[in-house]
């Protein structure tokens, strides 16, 4: 549709000789929040890695903001405003959190307000309790509270999210599904790859259900709920 902001279409992607995704195809649009799911090894993550460029599609299309980026770097993808948050939170151990906070920090988008430490420390409390404390330090949950805080110190418009709520406990898990709420009602689009059914769909407008690399659902959880062999058929309840 013309108003999407993310259209991917027939992406083909590889690792070596195994065809890893066969022609997945979704759209998100501009301030919309899509549930990627799937089990284990499905493709979720290669999807996100081939959208952010970190693995190079050998087919197909990603169209953001009405222009081709399939194949693009990494950091030129980053540079157009699409924010990465990876499965494995990736922190600078030894620095603190604000000066993690200070690593993401890239300029202001003309048509949103700026993230800064202060907006992120209200989003995030328990950050802004640790705001001198070495990362390393803190606990998974609020690594990856760190993660995102520092992507949205870029100012993203779309921010790709690969199993925020993975093995984090279920206060923190919480908090993170008001955070994505949060974004949403900031006007960021985001796209979450999840396993958790239950937490995508409090978080998310709509579902595209991935298996063995090929898209076999899209639509919304109304929708999902009413066909629910689907859900049986493709994801770990
Ligand atoms: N670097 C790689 N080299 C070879 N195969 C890979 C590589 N990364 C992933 N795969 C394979 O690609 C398939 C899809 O993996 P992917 O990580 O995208 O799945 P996923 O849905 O994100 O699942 P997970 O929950 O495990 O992250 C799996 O079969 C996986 O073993």
């Amino acid at each position: 549709m013309a108003d999407d902001l993310l259209a991917v279409s027939g992406l083909n992607t590889y690792y070596g000789g195994a065809h890893i995704l066969s022609d997945v195809a979704f759209a998100i649009g501009g301030n919309e929040v899509v549930a990627l799911l799937g089990r284990n090894g499905a493709g979720k993550s290669t999807t996100i890695k081939s959208v952010m460029g970190l693995v190079r599609p050998r087919s197909g299309s990603v169209v953001y903001q009405g222009e081709e980026i399939a194949g693009d770097e990494p950091y030129r993808v980053c540079r157009r405003g699409i924010g990465y948050v990876p499965e494995e939170r990736r922190v600078f151990s030894e620095l603190t959190v604000e000066e993690n906070l200070e690593v993401g920090r890239r300029p202001p988008r003309a048509d949103a307000s700026e993230w800064t430490p202060e907006r992120l420390y209200a989003l995030f409390p328990n950050l802004a309790e640790r705001r001198r404390h070495p990362a390393g330090r803190m606990s998974g949950g609020e690594q990856q509270m760190l993660t995102i805080a520092r992507t949205l110190m870029g100012n993203p418009r779309l921010v790709l999210l690969d199993e925020p709520s993975e093995g984090i406990a279920p206060l923190i898990v919480e908090q993170m599904a008001m955070v994505i709420k949060e974004l949403k009602r900031e006007g960021l689009a985001v796209l979450i790859s999840e396993q958790n059914l239950h937490f995508a769909r409090i978080v998310s407008d709509r579902a595209v259900i991935i298996e063995k690399g090929a898209v076999r659902f899209t639509g919304t959880f109304a929708d999902l709920d009413a066909n629910p062999d689907i859900a049986q058929a493709t994801l770990a309840l």
